[in-house]
């Protein structure tokens, strides 16, 4: 795959993802800044006016709930935040309206939480639903719905959320926007610290320091960021990361920013969801044979292949399938119940479709087509 290195696919793409982190929408004090949100604002009006589908992953709810429940530092724990983002989402997106308004450019509310992903009918009926605002040329604004999201459905940061978003509409590219104009080889502070301009592989910044704090009033820091971008080029999906305020450069394909190239192509929806969005209730452990079955050959799972299974899922489930040593090798949605598929594990088939008590071959616990080797 010839490696496209340039900018010019963020400028040329027809479907965007731009997600925006808190600190590029606030002032210092915390607050909406209200300068900084409408330039970005602009920038995205006129690229929807042009045709481009744009999709806003916007972060800023609970910085922007800071000023009026009197805080002064980002709450840290789960409650104030959820009160933070439920005072400060309704500013954010009165913000994001007026903005697009003055340039006749429609906008639409879209909260999701990690259930909404991790569901199969709830990620259908959300691409669905993206995919009409798009299609009456809205321009979806996306939150986490923090005011909902428990510890165990929060996606925990907006990167993460915007590769999965990306990977849901189908984007040709993510424009991740922050407060530093590109991946640093070390902590941007660092005196002799140089940006990266293009990043081919996750080999190639391994050793680069990402774990430098973020902004005060974010969530994310530079690591979510990499996280997001790789899982997303994973899917053919180019990123660009660099500040907010360099977003018209960004947009008109100039040399800004850190570029992560596709290192992987699309593949089909259902697989995508699968390795990227699904969340397992269960794991299936699998003798050597199974897992040279399923990995190398993409066969279905049959029980004869199985040791042991674990946890309590119900047929339609997403489950992990592991060797005997406990790596997971594959994922895909289950056939049985727990309790049903139980008495079953290593039954071995008599020759032809029977088994040796001469019942019928029991169907796959897990169909080729229903799972997706990681
Ligand atoms: N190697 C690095 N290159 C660039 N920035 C880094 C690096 N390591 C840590 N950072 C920090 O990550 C921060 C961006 O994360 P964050 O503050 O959460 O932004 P946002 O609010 O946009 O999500 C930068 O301000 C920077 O201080
Ligand atoms: N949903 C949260 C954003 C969480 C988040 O990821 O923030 P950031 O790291 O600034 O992108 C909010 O709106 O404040």
């Amino acid at each position: 795959m010839a490696l496209s290195v340039d900018r010019s696919v963020i400028r040329d793409a027809r479907r965007l993802v731009v997600k925006v982190g808190s600190s590029s929408l606030t002032s210092p004090t915390g607050g909406l800044d209200g300068f900084r949100l409408q330039a970005l604002s602009t920038a995205l009006a006129r690229q929807a006016l042009s045709g481009v589908r744009v999709v806003l992953v916007s972060s800023g709810a609970i910085a922007a709930g800071m000023g009026p429940l009197g805080l002064t530092r980002r709450p840290k724990d789960l409650a104030t935040q959820q009160a933070a983002a439920s005072a400060g989402q309704g500013q954010l997106m009165a913000a994001y309206t007026n903005a697009f308004t003055l340039h006749g450019v429609r906008v639409g509310q879209v909260l999701l939480t990690a259930d909404d992903m991790h569901r199969r009918s709830h990620y259908v009926n959300a691409s669905r639903t993206l995919e009409r605002l798009l299609e009456l040329e809205v321009v979806p604004i996306i939150n986490e719905n923090d005011t909902v999201a428990t510890d165990e459905i929060r996606f925990g940061d907006n990167d993460r959320l915007a590769a999965l978003v990306a990977h849901l509409v189908d984007a040709d590219a993510l424009l991740l926007l922050s407060d530093v104009d590109a991946l640093y080889d070390g902590h941007p502070t660092e005196p002799g610290s140089r940006p990266i301009r293009t990043v081919t592989s996750a080999e190639q910044i391994a050793a680069v320091d990402i774990s430098g704090a973020g902004s005060a009033v974010g969530t994310g820091g530079m690591a979510t960021k990499v996280a997001a971008a790789q899982m997303a080029t994973e899917e053919g999906v180019s990123v660009l990361l660099t500040s907010a305020d360099k977003v018209t450069a960004a947009l008109s394909g100039d040399e800004v920013g850190t570029l992560f190239v596709p290192t992987g192509s699309k593949s089909p929806a259902r697989r995508r969801w699968l390795a990227h969005a699904s969340s397992a209730t269960g794991r299936i452990v699998l003798d050597d044979g199974a897992v040279d079955a399923v990995v190398s050959h993409r066969t279905s799972l049959l029980p004869v292949g199985i040791t042991r299974i674990e946890g309590r899922f119900t047929a339609g489930d997403t489950v992990d399938l592991c060797d005997d040593r406990g790596l997971v090798v594959a994922r895909g949605l289950v056939g049985y119940d727990a309790e049903e598929l139980r008495p079953l594990v290593g039954q071995r088939l008599a020759r032809g479709p029977r088994l040796r008590n001469g019942a019928p071959a029991p169907r796959p616990v897990v169909r080729r087509d229903d799972l997706v080797v990681l």
